[in-house]
C-alpha cells in the first residue's frame, strides 16, 4: 500500500498550522518526520489519519481518498500508535489489543478463534504475553506503549502511522518497538524526535519547519549540520559512528544558557 499526501493544509482556530505539504511514503518505505516542537508534526498525522480535517488538499491511500472513506474502511487499512494513549476505562492488557480486531468484525460479531490467536501473537511480538491479564490502566507508561502498539498489530494494518512512538520508553523498548515494527514490513509514517534513531530506522526523512518541509530525503541526504542547526536553531556535529557505522549526532551546548 502507498501513502501520497497531496498539497495538505491545517487550519486550526484560524492559525494555519500545516502549510501545502506534499508527501509520499512508498510500499515498504519507512518515512519518518522530524522537526522541532510545535512545527505541526502530530496535526499533520491527524490530518492523515482523519482526526482533523484539512482545509485544502487530499490524502491517498493507494487510489483510495481518505476524506470519502468510512473511518472503519480505513482502520482496516491504516493504524495508528498515537502520544497520549491515557483512558480510564478498566479493560485488561487482552482487550485493549482485542480492540485491534474491530475494524475487521461486523457489530456484536464475538471474537473468533482467528482473532485470539492475531491477539496472541501481537502480545507475543511485544513482548506482553505475561501482562495479558492485567489492567491497562495500572501499567507504565512504556507498558502501556507496548500495549497499543500490539493493539496496532492485531489490527493487521496496510499502512502504520506512529506519533513519537518511542515516547516513555527505556532505550531497550526504544529499539525493540522500532525494530517490530520495521519487520512487520509494512509501510510506515512515523514522527520521530531522535534523530539518531530516525538515521537508523528510516528509509526516507521529512523535515518539517513552521508547518511546511523545509527537506526531505535519505538520511545521509537531509541530516546535515547546517540543516539542523537552521530547522532546531542548535549547532550539531554529524559522524559516522564508528561502532555501529551509521550516522550520528553530537549536540553542543547552547552558548547563552
Ligand atoms: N486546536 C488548536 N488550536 C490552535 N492551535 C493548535 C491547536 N492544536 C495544535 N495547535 C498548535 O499547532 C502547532 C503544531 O502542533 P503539533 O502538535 O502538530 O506540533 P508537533 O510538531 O507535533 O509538536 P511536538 O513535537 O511538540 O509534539 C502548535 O503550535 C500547537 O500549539
Amino acid at each position: 500500500m502507498e501513502l501520497t499526501v497531496n498539497r495538505l493544509s491545517v487550519s486550526l482556530s484560524g492559525i494555519d498550522i500545516v502549510k501545502d505539504i506534499t508527501l509520499h511514503v512508498e510500499n515498504g518505505a519507512f518515512v519518518g518526520i522530524i522537526g522541532p516542537n510545535g512545527c505541526g508534526k502530530s496535526t499533520l498525522l491527524k490530518s492523515i489519519y482523519k482526526v482533523i480535517k484539512p482545509t485544502k488538499g487530499t490524502v491517498l491511500l493507494n487510489e483510495r481518498n481518505v476524506a470519502a472513506s468510512s473511518a472503519k474502511v480505513i482502520a482496516q487499512k491504516m493504524a495508528v500508535v498515537a502520544q497520549f494513549n491515557d483512558m480510564s476505562f478498566d479493560f485488561t492488557v487482552f482487550e485493549m489489543v482485542m480492540l485491534g480486531r474491530t475494524p475487521h468484525k461486523h457489530a456484536l460479531e464475538p471474537d473468533r478463534e482467528i482473532d485470539y490467536a492475531i491477539v496472541q501473537e501481537a502480545l507475543k511480538k511485544t513482548d506482553l504475553l505475561a501482562y495479558s491479564d492485567r489492567v491497562y490502566s495500572t501499567l507504565s507508561g512504556g507498558e502501556k506503549q507496548r500495549v497499543i502498539l500490539a493493539r496496532a498489530i492485531a489490527q493487521q494494518p496496510k499502512l502504520l502511522i506512529l506519533d513519537e512512538p518511542t515516547n516513555h520508553l527505556d532505550m531497550k523498548y526504544q529499539l525493540q518497538i522500532l525494530s517490530i515494527v520495521k519487520s512487520l514490513k509494512v509501510p510506515v509514517l512515523a514522527a520521530l524526535h531522535d534523530l539518531s534513531l530516525a538515521a537508523t530506522y528510516c528509509d526516507v526523512l521529512y523535515v518539517m519547519k513552521d508547518g511546511q518541509v523545509a527537506a526531505h530525503g535519505t538520511p545521509g541526504e537531509v541530516l546535515s549540520k547546517e540543516l539542523i542547526g537552521r530547522v532546531y536553531e542548535i549547532e550539531c556535529e554529524i559522524y559516522v559512528n564508528p561502532v555501529t557505522g551509521g550516522l550520528a549526532i553530537a549536540y553542543l551546548p547552547l552558548a547563552d544558557h
